[in-house]
C-alpha cells in the first residue's frame, strides 16, 4: 500500500495522502473492503472545501461503486464518455442529432421518386397477378356462391332466434331441472330475439324491394347487383382455408430489412467477435438511427460489438447476402461515418443489376472541366458519384467484357468536353472503339502491330519530355508568383500558349505494349511520368486487361493515385488494381460478373478506389453513338475557343507550343502604340523563357516573317531628351496580324 500512498506524486491531479489519511488506516481500508461506512463518508465528504470540489468529485466515483450501492439494473447503453460541462459548448452542439422532420423517403426528389416508382410498381404487380387469375377466380365464385346463399339463410335465422347467446346457461339449468332459472334464461333470450326478428324482416323486405328494383331498372344495374353479391357470398360458402383469390406472394423479391434480420444476418457470419458478445447481450448488435427508407432501398446503420471493424462484415458480403437469402447485388454492406465499428447496410428493392440507371448528365448538355468533378457513375443507391481528372492518374482493369474500355472512354470524353483540354492516346487491341472522337485528338493509334507499338512507346517518351519542359515553364510561372505550389492552376491552364494547359494521355489495353520488347523502358518512363506528370497537367488514363506484374510493372500501379476494378477473375488481380490487402479488406471485384452485348450481367459495374473509401461504382454508360454526338459537341467548343488538333498534323511537337502574336499582345506594354523589338524580346523572355530567352531585335523581326501584316519598321523614342530610332512594330499591325491568321486558320 506504500507504493500506492506515499509514491503518487500529487502532480497526478489527486492528493492520495490527504485522502487517505481521512479515510483512515489504508490497511484498516483495504480489509473492511466492502464495509465502508457511507454517512460518515459523505458527511467527511461535505467537509472538503470547495477548492477540492473537483477532486472531492473524484473520490465520490468510489463511494458509488461499493457492494451496497451497486445497481443491480440493466446499464444504460450510450451514456457520455466525458461529463457534458467538460466539452466545449460548439462541439456539443455539434453533436445534438437532431431527428430529421419528414421522413428520409420525403427529404429528396430521388428519395421521393424511387418510393413512388417502388409502390405504383408493387401496385401494378399485385393488379396484373390478380387479372391474370380472373377465370379462376369467377370459377370459384360459382361454386361457393350458392353454398354461401344457404349458409348465410341459415345464419340469419340462428341469429334471429338468438340461440346461441345464452344456450349453454339454458341447457345447465335444464340438466339440474331448475326449471325458475331456465324461464328466466328463455326470456330473456325471446327478449332479444323479438327485436332481432324485426331487424331480419326489415332486412328482408329491403332486399325485396331492392330485387323489384333491379327487375325495373336497366340491365347494368343487375349485372352490377350479381358482381357486387356474388363475390360477398362466395366468401360466406367457401371453406375457411380456401380463400377466393390467391395470395400475392412477394417470394424473395424483397426482405423488408428489420433489426432482427440484420442481427441474424451478422451473428450467421460465425466471428466469435460479433456472435460472443451477442449471445451475452443482444443489444451488443445496435442501431443508432432507425432503419430506414434510402433511395431505392433500406439502410439500417448498425453499431457492431466492441472491437469488431465494418470492413470485417464488409469483406463477408456474400455471406451476409446468403444470410438474407438475396442475390448478391442487392445486398451492399459499406463503412459508415462515425467510427469503425459502425456498418452501413444498404439493401436494395430489387437487385442492381436490373436497376435502371440514369444517362450520363454530360450526354446530352454541358460542358466538363477538367479541374473539378464530373459525374463518372453511380453507386447501387443511384447516387451519382464523381471522378476528377485533374492530378489523377486512373489504373482502369477488368477481364474481357467487364466494361473497361467502356469507362476509360467515359473519361476521355469528359477531357473532350473541357476544350483546354489536350487528348492523345493509343487503343492496343484494335477495335476501334475510340475511333469516334479522334476528331478531337491530337495524336490516335489504333492496333496492336508493331508499327501502333512503336508509336505507342515513341509517344511514352515523348510524354516523359513533355513533363520535363512542363517542369521548367512551371519553375518559371511560379518565380512570377502565378504558380503557388509549383502545380499548374486552372488559370494557368486557361492561359492560352503557356505549354500547361490540361494533357490527357490514355492507353487502352496496355498490356500489349508492356509484353513486347519496348515492354521494360515504357514501364519505366511510364512510371517517371506518373510521378513528374501530377502537378504538370498530364493525366495518365491507363485500361488493362491483365494486371499480373509483367503486364503492368507494379512501379505503375504502386504511384497511381486512382483505381477503377472492373469484374476481375482472381484475389491478385483484384489486389494489383486496387492496392494491396483490398480484397481482404472486403473490396472484391471478384464478385462482378463480366457481360458482353447480349447480357450486360455486371459490366460497368467495378470498385473505384481514390475519392473517400472504396466502393462499388457502375461507370454511366454512353455508347458509341452517344459518343459521337458528344464528340460533335466537343468540336463545337473547341472550334470556338479554337483548340481545334489539325488532323493533318498529328506532329509531337518538341518545341514547347507557344504562339508568337498572341504572346506579343500578352506582353504589349500598356497604352504603347508602337515598341521597340528589344523592349518586346525583354518582355517575351519574361513571359516564357523556356521559349524567348536569349532573343534579340533581328530574332523578332526573322520570327514575324511569316506575317506580312506586322512590318517592322523604324520606331522612334526621346530617351533622356535625346530622339533614339529603334526597330519596332506598331500595335495596330499586331492586331491586324491577329485577324489575318486566324482568318487562315483551318475551322475543323
Ligand atoms: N457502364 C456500363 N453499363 C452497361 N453496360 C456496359 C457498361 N460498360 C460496358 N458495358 C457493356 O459491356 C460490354 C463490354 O464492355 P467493354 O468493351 O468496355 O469491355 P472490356 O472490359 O473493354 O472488354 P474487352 O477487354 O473485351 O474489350 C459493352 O459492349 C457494353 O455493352
Amino acid at each position: 500500500m506504500t507504493s500506492n500512498s506515499a509514491d503518487r506524486e500529487p502532480s497526478e491531479g489527486f492528493d492520495w495522502s490527504k485522502y487517505e489519511t481521512e479515510l483512515g488506516d489504508p490497511e484498516e481500508v483495504a480489509g473492511t473492503a466492502n464495509v465502508v461506512d457511507l454517512g460518515a463518508a459523505r458527511d467527511r465528504r461535505n467537509r472538503v472545501g470547495d477548492d477540492d470540489q473537483a477532486d472531492a468529485d473524484d473520490v465520490q466515483d468510489d463511494f458509488d461503486v461499493d457492494a451496497e450501492s451497486v445497481d443491480g439494473g440493466p446499464a444504460a447503453l450510450g451514456g457520455l464518455v466525458d461529463q457534458a460541462d467538460d466539452i466545449p459548448a460548439e462541439i456539443l452542439d455539434r453533436q445534438q442529432q437532431r431527428q430529421p422532420i419528414l421522413a428520409e423517403w420525403a427529404r429528396s426528389g430521388r428519395a421521393f421518386r424511387a418510393a413512388v416508382r417502388h409502390a405504383l410498381k408493387d401496385a401494378g404487380y399485385v393488379a396484373a397477378y390478380h387479372a391474370v387469375r380472373t377465370p379462376k377466380y369467377v370459377g370459384k365464385v360459382l361454386i361457393w356462391a350458392p353454398v354461401g346463399l344457404v349458409r348465410g339463410l341459415g345464419r340469419s335465422l340462428h341469429w334471429a332466434s338468438a340461440e346461441e347467446g345464452n344456450w349453454e346457461l339454458r341447457q345447465a339449468a335444464a340438466n339440474k331441472g331448475d326449471a325458475e332459472v331456465w324461464l328466466k334464461l328463455d326470456a330473456r333470450r325471446q327478449r332479444q330475439s323479438r327485436w332481432r326478428w324485426w331487424v331480419l324482416g326489415a332486412a328482408a323486405a329491403a332486399t325485396t324491394t331492392g330485387a323489384v328494383m333491379l327487375t325495373l331498372g336497366p340491365t347494368w344495374w343487375r349485372y352490377a347487383a350479381v358482381a357486387a353479391t356474388l363475390p360477398v357470398l362466395a366468401r360466406i360458402g367457401r371453406p375457411a382455408d380456401k380463400p377466393l383469390t390467391d395470395r400475392v406472394s412477394h417470394g424473395n423479391r424483397y426482405r423488408k430489412l428489420t433489426a432482427e434480420l440484420v442481427r441474424r444476418a451478422l451473428t450467421s457470419l460465425q466471428m466469435p467477435a460479433i456472435n460472443g458478445p451477442v449471445a451475452k447481450d443482444p443489444n451488443a448488435i445496435s442501431f443508432p438511427v432507425e432503419i430506414h427508407r434510402d433511395g431505392p432501398g433500406h439502410l439500417a446503420v448498425v453499431d457492431l460489438p466492441y472491437g469488431v471493424e465494418a470492413t470485417e462484415v464488409v469483406a463477408r458480403r456474400g455471406k451476409l447476402a446468403s444470410a438474407m437469402r438475396l442475390p448478391l447485388d442487392q445486398v451492399w454492406p459499406d463503412v459508415a461515418p462515425g467510427h469503425t465499428g459502425r456498418l452501413a447496410l444498404w439493401v436494395g428493392y430489387e437487385p442492381a443489376s436490373v436497376m435502371k440507371q440514369p444517362t450520363w448528365p454530360l450526354l446530352n448538355a454541358g460542358q466538363a472541366d477538367v479541374f473539378k468533378s464530373f459525374p463518372f457513375g453511380t453507386t447501387p443507391r443511384l447516387d451519382a458519384v464523381h471522378g476528377t481528372l485533374t492530378s489523377r492518374n486512373w489504373l482502369i482493369g477488368g477481364q474481357p467484357g467487364s466494361g473497361k474500355t467502356f469507362a476509360l472512354r467515359l473519361l476521355v470524353l469528359a477531357a473532350a468536353l473541357d476544350p483546354r483540354t489536350e487528348i492523345r492516346g493509343y487503343e492496343l487491341k484494335g477495335v476501334g472503339d475510340f475511333a469516334r472522337i479522334a476528331p478531337v485528338m491530337t495524336e490516335y493509334g489504333n492496333g496492336f502491330d508493331d508499327d501502333t507499338l512503336a508509336a505507342c512507346f515513341a509517344f511514352i517518351e515523348w510524354l516523359y519530355e513533355e513533363c520535363r519542359r512542363r517542369s521548367q515553364r512551371i519553375a518559371h510561372y511560379a518565380k512570377l508568383g502565378k504558380a503557388p505550389e509549383n502545380k499548374v492552376t486552372p488559370e494557368l491552364a486557361s492561359l492560352k500558349g503557356s505549354g500547361l494547359h490540361p494533357l490527357v494521355a490514355w492507353i487502352d489495353e496496355i498490356q500489349e505494349l508492356m509484353t513486347s520488347k519496348y515492354g521494360k523502358d515504357a514501364g519505366e518512363i511510364l512510371e517517371k511520368v506518373i510521378k513528374l506528370g501530377r502537378a504538370l497537367g498530364v493525366i495518365l488514363l491507363i485500361g488493362t486487361q491483365i494486371p499480373d506484374k509483367d503486364s503492368l510493372p507494379t512501379g505503375i500501379t504502386r504511384n497511381v493515385n486512382t483505381r477503377y476494378c472492373l469484374s476481375v477473375a482472381d484475389q491478385t488481380a483484384n489486389d494489383m488494381i486496387l492496392g494491396t490487402s483490398a480484397y481482404k479488406n472486403g473490396y472484391r471485384a471478384t464478385v462482378f460478373v463480366p457481360g458482353d452485348d447480349n447480357s450486360p450481367n455486371d459490366a460497368g459495374w467495378g470498385i473505384l478506389r481514390g475519392f473517400g473509401a472504396p466502393g462499388s461504382v457502375k461507370s454511366y454508360y454512353v455508347n458509341t453513338t452517344d459518343a459521337e454526338r458528344i464528340v460533335q459537341r466537343a468540336i463545337a467548343a473547341r472550334v470556338k475557343a479554337g483548340t481545334m488538333p489539325n488532323p493533318e498534323e498529328q506532329t509531337r511537337d518538341t518545341a514547347p507550343v507557344h504562339d508568337l502574336l498572341g504572346d506579343l499582345a500578352r506582353v504589349w506594354p500598356d497604352g504603347e502604340k508602337a515598341a521597340w523589338n528589344e523592349t518586346l524580346c525583354a518582355l517575351l523572355a519574361e513571359l516564357r523563357p523556356d521559349v524567348y530567352t536569349g532573343w534579340e531585335a533581328a530574332q523578332l523581326t526573322t520570327a514575324l516573317k511569316p506575317h506580312p501584316a506586322v512590318k517592322v519598321g523604324d520606331v522612334g523614342r526621346r530617351i533622356d531628351g535625346k530622339a533614339t530610332t529603334r526597330r519596332g512594330i506598331k500595335h495596330a499591325d499586331l492586331l491586324a496580324g491577329i485577324t489575318e491568321r486566324d482568318r487562315k486558320r483551318p475551322t475543323g
